[in-house]
Parts: structure tokens; C-alpha cells; sequence
């Protein structure tokens, strides 16, 4: 064992638990130092279930000991402890198979994934302890279904809450990505936020403590018409919500601003413009601030106190990947989370596309609320978010044709433009815990004239709008192919396209 392993905090934190079971660091740490090296370091599988792959692996090297009796002859003397390989002939072997080749030395190491799948295969044909840390689903014939947490929090303690991941599949890689709770920018997006920016009219000095509690409405609900868009419970007020579903399911019926050069409509490669399709004006929250009087526990500040809901990232079964559920019931209208990313300009998402194409999950957003406020966007100026590399859990939420449960509300808090402002989600109806969390990207799947087709749906909603007419081909989450980052004509066709 090297020096640098003893100091390793995963490495304390093996041996700290093998202590509990009285199991001396002498016989933990050259198992441990097997296991990380076959499994190319993997803590995941290592720490998978509390440590039951290592602290197996070490009974049965005590085993293996025994059995041979201490000798150094042949190959039972080599195999001192089990290998991935062996583990899965242990598999075999409590399964009745009657090929019993424990005894030999396997060339074949296996590969993370099927480590982790051999381990879990065995901890279930065995009934070994294997401690499934959360509760467990069930499936639609009674069955428990097995879940493995992998992470506790992987918002490593930025939010005030913690958001577990669990891989309820087994081989799934953690995804890669870096949890930040508030967006940030990237490189060359200007976002002016300077209290000097604010008005009098833009702000409530004078205020004390709760707005909501107060005789009369506030500045800050002059953009509401005078009206908060929560409740005092702390929820979006029915009319609000109403009124914003509305124009997501019909923006052609609400008032749009049309622009001469849309940033949304250009075609990079050949320079020019289509047709603006028209930006619906908004309906947007507005929270109370930094300059206002009141309390950071006024009824007029949701999104910015954070995710308060009890969330999971899971990895779903239908073919779309990582998705989030809700671990407890959500009354309709509740705040959820914001949609945290990079603040890219279109320039600079352009680019980054062209450098990572052919990536299977795509995760950035335009801002295109109120252009009527501002002049003309030109691409260096038109903002996104983007969670590929930076992101909050609101990356995770999938898309899901017409009955989604989350709808998407800009809200403005720290700038009073509709240049930069937030993305939060609230949910539509009543949910359930253990239900997925989903959104209605406004994808036009039918759109064929758009040269990336965005993903194969599989929402599995009745309503899904991915359908394809009999005969066309396309089996069920069969992905479309993906045109070349070179023929996209701009930031518009990877982007979660809202309407
Ligand atoms: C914002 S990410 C959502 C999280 C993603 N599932 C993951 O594993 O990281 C958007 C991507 O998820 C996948 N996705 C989301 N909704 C989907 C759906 N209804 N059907 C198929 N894939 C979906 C697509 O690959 C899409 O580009």
C-alpha cells in the first residue's frame, strides 16, 4: 500500500467502515487496492451499497484463505481475493450453477459496469446483506424493485436541501457536470446588475418585513397589475398560473413582438435571416430585491430563497436518460427550481456547439422574453443559459408533450430589463411524490425543414406530439440522426426551443 492511499479520505472512510466490522486496515487495504485497481478507481462501485463489494470481497479472500489452507500451490494460492471475475463465477456458483472455476486464475477483468452488475446480480441471487439505503419502488406485480443510491447530495451542499442521485437501472455512469446553485457567466454575456439600475418605481424602500402581509400592494407587484403572483402560503395564485399556461399552449391568441433581425432566426452559414416567428410578451414575476425594505422572508421572494422541495435525480427507464422526481406530494403551484447555467450569448453557444457536437443530451435555454424593451439583439448580445458543463438539477428535467407537470416562468429579480432574467418552474397541478418532474420544451417534432431533429420523444404521454404514422418506421426512443454541429444554423436548433 502506498503512502498517498493511507491518506486518501475515500481510503479512511473504507477503513473506517470495515473498523465497524471489526475488520482489521491490514486485510481491508490490499483488497481495497484490488478492487480500485480492476475497477479503474471507481469509488461509485466501491462505496456502492456501504461498502458491500469491498467488504465482500474481503470475506471471501478470508474464505479463498482458508479453503487453501494458507498453501502457495497453484493457482488457489494466487487467488488470494476474488476478482471482478471471480465475483461473478460467485454469482454462478449461488445461482446452482455447477461450473465451479473459482480455483483458477481469470485473465478477463471486468469492466466497471459489469463489476457493478456482477456485485448487484450476486448481492440478489445470494440474499447477502446488501443495504438498499432508499425506499424502494414497487413494481407493477408487487415485486420491490432495487435501488442503488450513488450519491447523497450532489449539490454538495450549495442548496438547502440536499438532492440525492439513484441509479435504479445499476450500471449508469454518474453524470459529469458541475452543481452550481446560481448562474453564472461564462465569458462575454453582459449582465448590468447594479442597484443604480433599479428605480424608485422598480423598488419598495419603504417597506417593512412581509409585503404580502401589508394593507396595500407594493411597487413590486406593478408589474403583476398590482397583484402578487404568490399566494401567502407561499404558492403561484391560480389566475397567474392560469394565465401562463395559456399562453404556453396558445401564444398565438397573446400579444407578440416581431424583430427585424431575429438572433433566434439566423442562419450562420449562409448570414441571413428568416422570418421572425415572434416574441410572446411574457408574463413574468417580479421579486421583491435588494433594495427593497422588506425581509429575505417576505412573501415576494420564492425563487431566490432556493430549491426547498424534496428532489431526486433518477435514471428513468423510457430511453431519455437522467430525469428528476419529486420525493414528496407538491400542491399545485409550487416552486420547484430555477434553471441554473452558464449565461452564454448566442455567439458563444454557436461556438460551443460546433466544439461539442454529437453529444447525446443537449441542455441550454434562450432568453427570449420582452425583446420589445430592448433594440435589436445581435448574437453577441442575445442570452442563453447552458447546463451542459455548469448546471443546477433543473438540467435533468425531461421533456414531456402537452401534460407535463412543470411550466417554465421567467422572473426578474436583480435586473429590471428582459434582457437577463430568471427561468423558474413551477408545477402545474397537484403531484405526487415519487412522480417525474417534466417540462413541455415546445419541441416541433413535425418541423422537418429543421436540420437537427432534437431527440426521439419518449414521454410516453397519450398527447406525445413524436408520434409516427404507421409504416414510416422509428421504433419507440430510436434517436433521429444528428446533422453535423456545421449545418446548424445557429444557437436556435439545439437549443430547448420555448415558444
Ligand atoms: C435537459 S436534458 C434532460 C436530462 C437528460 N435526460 C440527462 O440524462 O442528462 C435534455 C435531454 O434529455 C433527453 N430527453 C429529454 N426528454 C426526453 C424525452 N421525452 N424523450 C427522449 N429523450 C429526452 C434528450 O436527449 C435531451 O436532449
Amino acid at each position: 500500500m502506498q503512502p498517498a492511499m493511507l491518506i486518501d479520505e475515500n481510503v479512511l472512510d473504507a477503513c473506517e467502515k470495515t473498523r465497524l466490522l471489526n475488520i482489521p486496515d491490514e486485510k481491508t487495504l490490499p483488497v481495497l487496492r484490488k478492487l480500485l485497481n480492476e475497477s479503474n478507481e471507481d469509488w461509485d462501485i466501491i462505496k456502492l451499497d456501504n461498502y458491500s463489494a469491498l467488504i465482500d470481497a474481503i470475506y471471501s479472500a478470508e474464505e479463498e484463505k482458508k479453503q487453501s489452507g494458507g498453501s502457495s500451490n497453484g493457482n488457489r494460492g494466487k487467488h488470494v481475493v476474488d476478482t471482478p471475475a471471480s465475483l461473478r463465477k460467485n454469482v454462478k456458483k449461488s445461482e446452482g450453477s455447477s461450473n465451479d472455476n473459482r480455483g483458477k486464475n481469470v485473465a478477463v477483468i471486468d469492466s466497471p459496469a459489469t463489476l457493478k452488475k456482477n456485485y448487484e446480480t450476486r448481492s440478489a441471487t445470494s440474499g447477502t446483506s446488501t443495504k438498499v439505503v432508499q425506499k424502494q419502488p414497487q413494481l407493477s406485480n408487487g415485486a420491490r424493485k432495487r435501488r442503488y443510491k450513488k450519491i447523497s447530495d450532489i449539490s454538495k451542499g450549495s442548496e438547502s436541501v440536499e438532492i440525492s442521485l439513484v441509479d435504479d437501472v445499476g450500471t449508469e455512469k454518474v453524470p459529469e457536470f458541475t452543481y452550481i446553485p446560481h448562474n453564472i457567466v461564462y465569458q462575454n454575456a453582459y449582465v448590468h446588475v447594479s442597484l443604480a439600475r433599479i428605480s424608485d418605481q422598480d423598488c419598495c424602500a419603504d417597506c417593512k418585513g412581509d409585503c404580502l402581509s401589508a394593507d396595500f400592494p407594493c411597487a413590486c407587484a406593478r408589474e403583476t397589475n398590482g397583484e402578487y403572483a404568490y399566494t401567502k402560503e407561499g404558492l403561484l395564485k391560480e389566475e397567474f398560473l392560469d394565465t401562463c399556461l395559456k399562453m404556453k399552449k396558445a401564444p398565438d391568441t397573446f400579444n407578440k413582438f416581431y424583430c427585424q433581425e431575429c438572433p433566434l432566426e439566423r442562419d450562420h452559414d449562409k448570414g441571413t435571416h428568416a422570418k421572425c416567428d415572434g416574441h410572446l410578451i411574457r408574463k413574468f414575476i417580479k421579486e421583491c430585491w435588494r433594495k427593497c425594505g422588506c425581509d429575505m422572508l417576505c412573501g415576494n421572494r420564492v425563487v431566490q430563497r432556493g430549491i426547498k422541495c424534496e428532489l431526486q435525480v433518477y435514471f428513468t427507464e423510457e430511453g431519455k436518460g437522467w430525469g428528476i422526481r419529486t420525493l414528496q406530494d407538491l400542491p399545485k403551484g409550487t416552486f420547484v427550481c430555477e434553471y441554473i447555467g452558464e449565461i452564454l450569448t448566442n455567439t458563444e453557444l454557436y461556438e460551443r456547439n460546433i466544439r461539442c457536437s454529437g453529444e447525446r443530451h443537449t441542455y441550454p435555454v434562450t432568453l427570449d422574453a420582452d425583446w420589445g424593451s430592448e433594440k435589436d439583439l445581435k448574437d453577441e448580445e442575445a442570452l442563453c443559459l447552458d447546463a451542459t458543463k455548469c448546471g443546477n438539477v433543473a438540467r435533468f428535467v425531461n421533456h414531456r408533450c402537452e401534460d407535463a407537470n412543470l411550466i417554465d416562468i421567467p422572473v426578474e429579480i436583480e435586473t429590471p430589463d428582459r434582457h437577463y432574467y430568471h427561468i423558474a418552474f413551477f408545477t402545474i397541478r397537484d403531484v405526487k411524490a415519487m412522480d417525474e418532474l417534466t417540462w413541455d420544451y415546445m419541441i416541433d417534432f413535425s418541423d422537418e425543414s429543421h436540420p437537427v431533429k432534437a431527440f426521439r420523444c419518449c414521454c410516453g404521454s397519450e398527447l406525445c406530439r413524436d408520434r409516427k404514422p404507421k409504416g414510416s418506421g422509428g421504433k419507440s426512443g430510436e434517436r433521429r440522426k444528428i446533422v453535423p454541429a456545421k449545418k446548424q444554423p445557429g444557437p436556435k436548433a439545439v437549443a430547448l426551443k420555448r415558444k
